[in-house]
């Protein structure tokens, strides 16, 4: 399989590159403004770009669009800027993938939904309650109706290894590494389930081996709010020195609405897969310290 991963600089797109390359198939993926190892350049709002991976002459069979602003407080404050990355990105990469004949995998999140009554099935009703979340939905929908075979899969709340490690529980995990005091300040009435990037490129990879195609959710095991999930992860640091303050979210008056209980039934994926195992936060801290 010959797959072109758009954005494989950042979390999932680059554990993607490394999970696909491992199992043998031949990836390409691309950075835009931070060079990681193995990445090539491409910028999906400049399509024409000479300096652009000419992803044509590769003939993927796949392109993967990890590519985003992922900012949801900027993104409320940003509009057209979100737009134009979350749906103009994928209107320019859904040309490259009708031009080369390939299928596409559009990233989604739980923040399509409104948060009233998760976790959440494929076949729930949408209702996304920040720009984010609506560019996103657009984008899902722009990529099923146009591209045959479409995959979308919704991730949720995503943690790993990434060449910055920017997200947060990687955040946390070098403030105690460096015996940092941390003050955090965190919502208790969000839910979700925290999921390791790793598996989500375990999954794609089956998902894209076996032709599937549709929305698909996938989701750890765990399903917390912020402060557990923060506590979870401080547990593996006896000597963390912190502050911990839940709050509830309307106290922490954030430009974009967040769906409070969020995340996702994985039924569709467990009934297809019944032999897959998803991880959690337990089981990346403790592999971590081998
Ligand atoms: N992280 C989560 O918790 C989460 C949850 C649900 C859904 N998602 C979705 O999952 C996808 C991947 O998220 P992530 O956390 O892996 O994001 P990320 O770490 O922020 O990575 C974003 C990627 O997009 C690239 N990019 C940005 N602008 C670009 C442009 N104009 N042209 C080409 N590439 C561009 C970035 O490249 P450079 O960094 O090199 O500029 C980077 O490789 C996104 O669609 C996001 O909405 C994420
Ligand atoms: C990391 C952090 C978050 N928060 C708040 C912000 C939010 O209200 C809430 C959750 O924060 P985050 O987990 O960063 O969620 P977020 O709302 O910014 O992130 C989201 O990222 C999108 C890209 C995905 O599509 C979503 O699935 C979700 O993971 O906690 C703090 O108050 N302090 C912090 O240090």
């Amino acid at each position: 399989m010959k797959v072109f991963i758009a954005g494989a600089s950042g979390l999932l797109g680059g554990n993607c590159l490394k999970h696909f390359s491992e199992q043998g198939w031949d990836v390409k993926g691309s950075y835009f403004s931070y060079a990681t190892d193995n990445t090539v350049y491409y910028n999906t709002l400049q399509p024409e770009d000479p300096n652009n991976f000419d992803i044509a002459a590769f003939a993927p069979d796949v392109i993967v669009h990890c590519g985003a602003l992922t900012h949801v407080d900027y993104c409320e404050q940003h509009p057209e800027e979100s737009y134009t990355q979350t749906v103009t990105s994928t209107i320019n990469l859904i040309a490259v993938a009708k031009k080369c004949n390939a299928k596409m995998v559009y990233i989604s999140t739980d923040y399509v939904f409104d948060g009233k009554n998760g976790p959440y099935t494929e076949e729930a009703p949408v209702n996304p309650i920040s720009v984010y979340g609506r560019h996103k939905l657009e984008a899902e929908q722009m990529v099923l109706n146009e591209i045959p075979g479409a995959l979308v899969l919704r991730i949720t709340n995503v943690y790993g290894e990434e060449a910055r490690g920017k997200n947060f529980i990687a955040r946390i995990v070098q403030q105690c590494e460096e015996g940092k005091e941390l003050t955090l300040k965190l919502p208790y009435d969000q839910f979700a389930s925290p999921t390791n990037a790793w598996d989500i490129a375990r999954a794609m990879f089956v998902l894209l081996r076996d032709g599937k195609s549709g929305i698909y959710h996938t989701g750890g095991t765990d399903f917390m709010n912020r402060v557990e999930l923060a506590l979870t992860v401080l547990k593996h640091f006896p000597g963390a020195k912190y502050q911990l303050i839940p709050l509830d979210t309307a106290s922490l008056q954030q430009p974009a609405a967040r769906p409070l209980i969020g995340g996702f039934v994985c039924m569709k994926f467990r009934k297809e897969y019944p032999e897959f195992l998803f991880s959690n936060v337990d089981d990346y801290l403790l592999a971590r310290k081998k």
